[in-house]
């Protein structure tokens, strides 16, 4: 059973910061663990290139992209290799994935430039452009738990290394084996880090269990996405530094009919 959920939208350009903290506090993090961010500052023109260049490298033969097969968490993980759901016994999650870490350490893995010409700096711009956009929404999550802007800064959960990048790919059923098993394009998890910054392509399918992971029965609703908003969600690092006042809200995405793209980023202190 779903229902579709009307999730709280966030500002971020918004100029009354307190009331927005207050929003972020009440609405977005300790009622849903989800919610909407808008004049984020990512223009709309790079996230069509992202999508445009994830596309371009999912089309590959997949030999050419195990060339790039992941190292150092960066790089190509391939259809079922992975499984968020650690619980089930079904092969593998109905999805392909890129992962692009930190700019800096120079471990990222990138298709050639006569393959794609022009991927890897649009990967490194929308890298920068949604830090930059996370940090300033950090900034308002440290209002809204009444501390310091700067507070996350200070801690050392802004220092590096930053952010992973995810492209995913989740095929259309068509082009799927059909089996009888009950394979999910990302089977129930959580996020591991603070927060996530979630853009998709406008194909449905991502789906969240409100508050309490572990009542009963589970109620899966469907997360809507709205044309050039982030979807954001409360990771499980958050939810531990806040004494679970923030939710960390289980999630999937069921295998969609047609094919969906999709990107995130989980942008601050998965290692600290
Ligand atoms: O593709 C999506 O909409 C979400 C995927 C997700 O939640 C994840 O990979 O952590
Ligand atoms: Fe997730």
């Amino acid at each position: 059973m779903s229902n579709a959920l009307q999730l709280p939208i966030i500002d971020l350009a918004s100029p009354d910061r307190f009331s927005t903290a207050n929003s972020i506090r009440q609405q977005a993090c300790i009622d849903h663990g989800f919610f909407y961010l808008v004049n984020h500052g990512v223009d709309e023109e790079l996230v069509k290139k992202v999508f445009e260049q994830s596309s371009n490298f999912f089309s590959f033969p997949i030999e050419e992209k195990m060339k790039l097969a992941i190292k150092n968490h960066r790089g190509y993980t391939a259809l079922y290799a992975e499984k968020l759901d650690t619980t089930l016994t079904t092969k593998g999650d109905s999805k392909e994935t890129f992962y692009v870490g930190p700019l800096a350490d120079g471990l990222n893995q990138w298709p050639l430039e006569e393959d794609l010409p022009s991927w890897r700096s649009t990967m490194e711009t929308y890298h920068q452009k949604v830090l930059s956009a996370g940090t300033k929404l950090l900034s308002l999550i440290a209002l809204s738990l009444k501390l310091d802007e700067d507070f996350f800064g200070k801690v050392g959960a802004l220092n590096e290394p930053l952010g992973f990048i995810r492209l995913l790919h989740y095929p259309g059923s068509g082009d799927l084996d059909s089996s009888s098993e009950e394979v999910y394009g990302a089977s129930a998890h959580s996020d591991y880090g603070m927060i996530t910054l979630l853009m998709t392509d406008g194909v449905p399918g991502l789906q969240q269990i409100c508050r309490e992971k572990s009542k009963q029965p589970q109620v899966w609703e469907d997360v809507p996405s709205i044309s050039g908003a982030f979807v954001v969600n409360i990771g499980d690092m958050l939810e531990r530094w806040t004494n679970c006042l923030f939710r960390s809200t289980l999630h999937r995405v069921l295998p969609p009919r047609q094919e969906r793209y999709s990107v995130m980023i989980h942008p601050f202190a998965v290692y600290a």
